[in-house]
């Protein structure tokens, strides 16, 4: 894939920032097609003001696709989007300015040093005060390295310095395909914290993955995506939490299976692998399921919300299939 250009999506003159709704960017009915393919099929998407929102899907699922719609980089064989209120397409020059976009890896001069690069991206922009640039230089914890030349920075450095550049005009939108892309461990610990420490500020993230665990980390809500088509737009909380079901350790667990299995609500109770009970509740809260046990006779050690791995989840929703 190749590298957004930057400059071009900011290019514009600087607009007021009038009061928009809660919702920032919103897709409807987006769909791009090639010859006969669908990649991209019926996708809406809510994307809320200061949150981090993890775009997912496995390879080809169309998250590269949907991302350059959304930049109005390509457009959609149907279908629309809205960034701030405003249609991209019928509202490029307002609205581009206010969207910061790094696209994989960032198209930085590896010989200039990190400074010399945000000087010469502004240059392209139209200029850019040299407070803004000391401003974004901390933002991205570069400061201290940034008369060095690229080339000696880590991958992480050369991301966060991509995201500089993204933000040197201090969009209220950040769009991010793949930010942690060949990122160590540590890498994504930082990425994560200066990512949290941006939506703090108010500025409304989307993020693309297949990383299931980053996002797990990183991300309030998030849309999976297979085969172009939206599989779930939920909170991780809820993808990773069982539909109303509990686990509970206790003791004579066979006894207490058989006597779930007798309860209207308890009829799909199990045994996991390590042998506690799964079930759902009389209605739906674990206190009743707590109290229910108790009275049989079977008191709890343990009762806690079932939860699913996200990369279990992730799986099974997609199948483990792959768009390409
Ligand atoms: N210009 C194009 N012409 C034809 N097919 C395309 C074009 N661009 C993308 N595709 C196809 O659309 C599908 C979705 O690609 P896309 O790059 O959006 O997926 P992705 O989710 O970003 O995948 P990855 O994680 O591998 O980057 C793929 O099957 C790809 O081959």
């Amino acid at each position: 894939m190749s590298q957004v250009d930057i400059a071009s999506i900011s290019r514009q003159p600087q607009v007021d920032t009038s009061p928009v709704s809660e919702i920032v960017l919103r897709t409807r009915n987006l769909t791009k097609q090639y010859k006969q393919r669908t990649v991209v099929n019926d996708l809406n998407l809510d994307i809320r003001r200061g949150e981090i929102y993890g775009f997912l899907g496995p390879n080809g699922a169309g998250k590269t696709t949907t991302i350059r719609m959304i930049l109005g980089l390509i457009t959609p064989t149907s279908g629309s989007v809205e960034i701030l209120g405003s249609d991209i397409l019928a509202h490029r020059s307002e609205v581009l300015p206010r969207v910061g976009a790094l696209i994989e890896t960032p198209a930085l001069y590896r010989y200039m040093s990190g400074r010399d690069n945000l000087l010469a991206f502004s240059k392209a922009l139209g200029g850019v005060s040299s407070k803004r640039i000391d401003e974004v230089l901390a933002i991205v914890s570069l400061t201290e390295r940034q008369r060095d030349k690229v080339r000696t920075y880590s991958l992480g450095m050369r991301q966060r310095l991509g995201i500089a550049v993204a933000l040197l005009q201090d969009p209220d939108v950040l769009i991010l395909d793949e930010p942690a892309n060949g990122l160590d461990p540590a890498g994504i610990v930082e990425m994560r914290d200066f990512l949290h420490r941006l939506a703090a500020e108010g500025k409304t993230i989307l993020m693309s993955s297949h990383l299931l665990s980053e996002v797990q980390q990183i991300c309030s809500r998030v849309a999976i995506i297979n085969f172009g088509k939206l599989i779930t737009e939920t909170t991780v909380k809820d993808l990773t939490t069982g539909k109303g079901e509990f686990t509970v350790k206790v003791e004579r667990a066979a006894e207490a299976l058989a006597l779930l299995k007798r309860q209207p609500w308890g009829q799909s109770a199990r045994l996991n692998e390590e042998g506690d009970i799964v079930t759902s509740s009389p209605n739906g809260k674990g206190r009743e399921l707590n109290a229910f046990l108790a009275q049989a006779g079977y008191v709890a050690d343990e009762l806690s919300s079932t939860r699913y791995d996200l990369e279990e989840t992730f799986l099974r929703l997609t199948e483990g299939h792959s768009g390409n």
